[in-house]
Order: structure tokens, then C-alpha cells, then sequence
């Protein structure tokens, strides 16, 4: 692997030609503390870029500035602010990934993209380096002001720049020339040089390419892609354009926006991609990877708002060990389980001051507008609305009792066996929305002789002695989902996860048994898999099972407890 042709790029030569096997996702080509480095300076300048905007955005509010302009100024000047203070990260210009930023990554604003060194260009959409026919193109970024089109398979036909009659405050149209970013791409076609893509996305949904309607935006890495064909036609106002057709570099789970129809017929000029197959995809309305088999359709069984279907990457795998799904935990032993005392709030719990569960947390509403966790919560656990309050079951403080919100899917990951990841056409998940929750069978009070005839997942806590045999146990109470579950048992474990567990009390006051839910701890792109650290009441060893960890991650420590 060659490290340093990746770091420098295009630093430090303007030459042709750079091998692609170079290109892999940055943190699996990096050393380990160096990405990580990188990462936190990447993370380090957003919030830097973050905490200005907002800063600017309110002063400007309160001038004679309206909102959007307000914020315009704020974004740009939060960026020329930091950029004389030389607060900006990987100033240099570069072709292939950028340190420190993973595909997938999600930025807020336009800006940001500036500030963490992915696209330089405020404006256009080709960013290059050099000049003329010695210039390759660096990063695009792909919106719907252009005919711009892309597929599942991750192919795009990008539109070249200039002279563009949907840009605001565009002139008349006219043929677009060879030049600047549209040279930059042919060249890079030439050289068979990698250019990253960025995608704006609609970020409500985190679905397909923006739409004009709706200003909440936001953009993702999408990876490096080849440049595999130019050619000129004229475009819908009479004029010639440059359409560039490009290719996923990387096999990584792609953000699969949806085609669109007009993107069909633009990428069937090129007559390399199979209309069909996008029409019909279009009709199922997607699937994750194209080889991906369907071995189960709904292994809830009807019993989730959406199917769960288990898929693999090849045909004759088995399906999962069977086991009763269930969308409600199912306690065995009887407990004298204390009920929680309820709000009396007949108002939806508006005044959290009266509010008696919002007090139990502190006085802090656990969850925001969008119905994401809100931050800086300081405990792990939070006490919701439930069964003997007075406010009704649409209180937005009951958010885990509405069960999952998105489509997952249980994929086989082959090292770790069944895992869950994100169903493609969903694409991301923003940070701090509820993924899944953890259910099972059995709420038990613990024997020894029980332990240690169970395989225990997780979520058994707390031991006073924890050697290889667990010789005393607290009294204390888990789930188990051997037989009894729900997709939350297929979760695997990561030293990097993307997801957090926090206990959730609604109905009783049992500490003991709370409900595991967990929660996006960062945003999630499509097709990616999700994971918790099973680790973190460590040290656990109970059960049979391999420790060795296979997550792969860059911080990985090498063992799971379960
Ligand atoms: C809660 S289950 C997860 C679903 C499991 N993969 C399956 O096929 O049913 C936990 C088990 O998954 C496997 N597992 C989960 N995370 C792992 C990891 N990072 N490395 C290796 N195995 C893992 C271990 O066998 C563990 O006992």
C-alpha cells in the first residue's frame, strides 16, 4: 500500500497516472493513531465552523438581515473567518480521499466542505488542481441544478459547468467550452485519475438527489469515482454541454439516491447502463447490493411497521437458528416490579417544569423536535411517559414505545455471522435518531446455575466478582433473546460502534430491567452495518462463544466479552 503517494496526492506532483490500488477508504489505509489524528482536527475545525456560524447567524438575525440571507452571510463568513485565521484542515489541494474523512461522512453546510478541504470551490461544482491540459479534476459536487443522474450501481452522469440557465442570477445560455473543471474531468478521464464525489442530499430524509422545494440540504461523501467517458449534446435550452459519465471506484456500501425518470433517459444516451434494471429497481423500490439473495422476506413476521427480511451475499446460506420474534418483552419470573408514577400533564407535557417525568430527567427534554436524542443528556438513562401518566400516547416524550422507525435489514457478515445494517434506499440515519430496540424473553432474576446455561448476549450486568466463573452474582435481571427476540439480537459488537445503548423506564420502576434502545451515535449512511460495544460494562465472560473480535475497526481491542 502506498502510503505516502495517498497523503500526498497531488501535493506533491502534477503528473498523471496515480495507481488506483492507492485509493482505498482512508482509514483502512492509514495508520491507526495518524487517521485518528486526522480525524479529530477534521472534527475539531467543524465544530470550530459550527459554533461561528450560529454565533454570526444571530447577529446578523438581529440586524436588518431576513433569515436566509442572514444565514448565507453567516456560512460564508463563519468560513473566510476561520480560513485568515488559518483555522482551515488539509489545505492543500488534492486528488483522492482526504485525511480524516471516511466515505459516507455527512457535512451540514456547503461551507464545511471548504473548511475540511474536501471540494475548495465555494461555488462550482468541478474543483481541480493545476492548469489547462496539465490539470486534473479533484472533487465534484453532484445537485439537481444540472442534468446531473445517478443509479444503484453507483454509475453518474455529471454535467459540465458554465453557462448554465438554472444557476441564479445565470445569464443567456450557451455552448460550454472545454475548459477549466470540464478540461479538468477529461483529463482526469485520460489519466484514469480518481475524483471524489459529494452528493447533496434532501437531509430530512436522507433520501434522494434534493429536492427544489426544501432548503434542508446536507452532503455526503460518496467516495472516488473514474471518469469514463465524455461526450457533448445540447441540452434542454438548445446549447451544448459536456455530460461525463463516472464510475464507482471503491465497493462500499453505496448511498443508492433513487434514480429519478429525466435521469434515465439522460443515462441512456451513454447506452452503457441497463434502463431496465433501473426501472424495475425503481418499482421494488430498491434493493442493497445487486447479489444481495433474499432468504426470509419478514422474519417479524408481520409483527414490525416494516419487513424485516434477512438477505445474503450468496446463495445457500442457511437461514438464522429460528427463535419466536416478539415486539414487547416477555417476562417469565414474576416480579414485584414497583409502578412508576405518572405525569399529570394534560397538555402534552409542554411545561416540563410541572411535568414530573421530564423532572426525573433532570429537567431536560430527552429528545428533540426531530425526534433524536437531544445533547448533552448526562445520565444513560431516561424516564419516559408511559402508562400512568395522564398526557396522551402521542407525547413526544414516549418516543420508544412507537417501536422501530426505520427499515433495517439482517444481512450475513460472514466474520461475525448475522448482522443488521441500514436498508439502502433509506440511506442515512442522522446522529441521535432510534434505531432499534433490544427485546427478549426472558427478564430473569439470576441463579448461577441459570447463567451458566445460557449463551448471554448482553446486557448482563454488574458482578461482584468476574474471574473466568462468575461466583457471585448481584441480583439482577437481563434480557436474553436466545428464543425469544427481536432484531435487536442480530446487532453485532464493534470497538467503533455507530450505535449507543441507553435504558429507557416507562411502565415500572424496576432499575433492574430497564429498555434497551439504542440510538444513532453519529450519522449512517446506507448499507451500513450497525453496531454497539458489548464491552462497555467489560469485563463480562460468560458464555462460550469466541472473543476474538472481528470488527475490523481501526480502535479495535482485539476481544468481545459476551
Ligand atoms: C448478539 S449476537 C449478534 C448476532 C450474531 N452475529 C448472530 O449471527 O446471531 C452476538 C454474537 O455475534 C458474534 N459477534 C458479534 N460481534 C462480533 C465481533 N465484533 N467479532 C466477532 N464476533 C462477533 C459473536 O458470536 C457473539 O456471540
Amino acid at each position: 500500500m502506498n502510503l505516502t503517494l495517498y497523503h500526498l496526492g497531488m501535493e506533491g506532483s502534477k503528473s498523471f497516472g496515480i495507481k488506483q490500488e492507492g485509493y482505498h477508504n482512508p482509514s483502512s489505509i492509514m495508520k491507526t493513531e495518524e487517521f485518528s489524528l486526522r480525524r479529530s482536527k477534521v472534527k475539531q475545525a467543524l465544530m470550530i465552523f459550527r459554533n461561528l456560524f450560529s454565533k454570526l447567524f444571530s447577529e446578523y438575525k438581529t440586524d436588518h438581515y431576513d433569515n436566509v440571507k442572514a444565514k448565507f452571510k453567516a456560512l460564508n463568513d463563519a468560513a473566510m473567518l476561520m480560513q485568515r485565521k488559518h483555522q482551515w484542515v488539509n489545505c492543500q489541494k488534492r486528488v483522492g480521499h482526504v485525511p480524516g474523512i471516511e466515505v459516507g461522512d455527512r457535512f451540514q453546510y456547503r461551507n464545511e466542505l471548504n473548511v475540511v478541504g474536501l471540494h475548495r470551490q465555494f461555488v462550482n461544482g468541478i474543483d481541480y488542481v493545476g492548469k489547462g491540459k496539465n490539470s486534473l479534476a479533484t472533487s465534484i459536487v453532484v445537485t439537481n441544478r444540472y442534468d446531473n443522474a445517478r443509479n444503484h450501481g453507483g454509475s453518474l452522469v455529471y454535467s459540465g459547468h458554465g453557462w448554465n440557465p438554472n444557476v441564479k442570477g445565470g445569464s443567456m445560455p450557451r455552448d460550454q467550452k472545454l475548459a477549466g473543471g470540464n478540461l479538468a474531468l477529461k483529463n482526469s478521464m485520460d489519466a484514469k485519475s480518481p475524483v471524489r464525489v459529494i452528493l447533496k442530499v434532501d437531509g430530512k430524509s436522507g433520501g434522494g438527489i434534493e429536492k427544489k422545494t426544501n432548503d434542508k440540504f446536507s452532503y455526503i461523501y460518496d467516495g472516488l469515482y473514474l471518469v469514463e467517458k465524455m461526450i457533448q449534446e445540447r441540452g434542454t435550452h438548445g446549447k451544448l454541454v459536456f455530460k461525463f459519465l463516472l464510475n464507482k471506484l471503491e465497493e462500499l456500501p453505496s448511498t443508492c439516491v433513487p434514480p429519478k425518470d429525466e435521469v434515465i433517459k439522460n443515462v441512456n444516451k451513454f447506452g452503457q447502463l441497463d434502463i431496465f434494471t433501473l426501472r424495475k429497481r425503481l418499482k421494488t423500490k430498491g434493493c442493497a447490493t445487486k447479489n444481495d439473495v433474499i432468504i426470509m422476506n419478514d422474519i417479524s413476521n408481520g409483527q414490525e411497521k416494516f419487513p424485516i427480511r434477512v438477505v445474503a451475499s450468496t446463495d445457500g446460506i442457511k437461514r438464522p437458528p429460528s427463535f419466536d420474534y416478539i415486539v414487547n418483552n416477555i417476562y417469565v419470573d414474576s416480579f414485584e416490579k414497583p409502578m412508576l408514577c405518572g405525569c399529570d400533564c394534560v397538555n402534552g407535557c409542554v411545561d416540563w417544569e410541572k411535568c414530573v417525568c421530564i423532572v426525573k430527567n433532570g429537567g431536560t427534554i430527552p429528545y428533540d423536535s426531530k425526534k433524536r436524542l437531544a445533547s448533552g443528556l448526562e445520565s444513560r438513562v431516561i424516564y419516559e411517559c408511559g402508562s400512568s401518566c395522564k398526557c396522551s400516547s402521542s407525547c413526544y416524550n414516549r418516543l420508544s414505545q412507537h417501536g422501530l422507525q426505520f427499515q433495517l435489514e439482517i444481512f450475513n457478515s460472514e466474520s461475525k455471522g448475522w448482522g443488521v445494517r441500514t436498508r439502502s434506499q433509506d440511506n442515512f440515519f442522522s446522529s441521535g435518531v432510534l434505531v432499534s430496540l433490544s427485546l427478549g424473553g426472558e427478564g430473569k432474576k439470576f441463579t448461577p446455575k441459570f447463567v451458566n446455561s445460557l449463551r448471554v448476549y448482553e446486557f448482563a450486568r454488574e458482578f461482584d466478582n468476574l474471574e473466568r466463573k462468575v461466583l457471585k452474582i448481584v441480583e439482577k435481571c437481563f434480557i436474553d433473546a436466545t428464543r425469544r427476540g427481536n432484531i435487536g439480537r442480530f446487532i453485532n459488537h464493534s470497538c467503533c460502534p455507530n450505535l449507543q445503548v441507553m435504558e429507557v423506564m416507562y411502565d415500572d420502576n424496576d432499575k433492574n430491567l430497564p429498555h434497551k434502545i439504542f440510538f444513532a451515535l453519529q450519522d449512517i449512511p446506507a448499507g451500513r452495518e450497525l453496531s454497539f460495544d458489548y464491552n462497555i460494562c467489560k469485563p463480562r465472560v460468560i458464555g462460550t462463544g469466541s472473543n476474538i473480535c472481528q470488527c475490523g475497526s481501526p480502535k479495535c481491542v482485539g476481544r468481545i466479552y459476551i
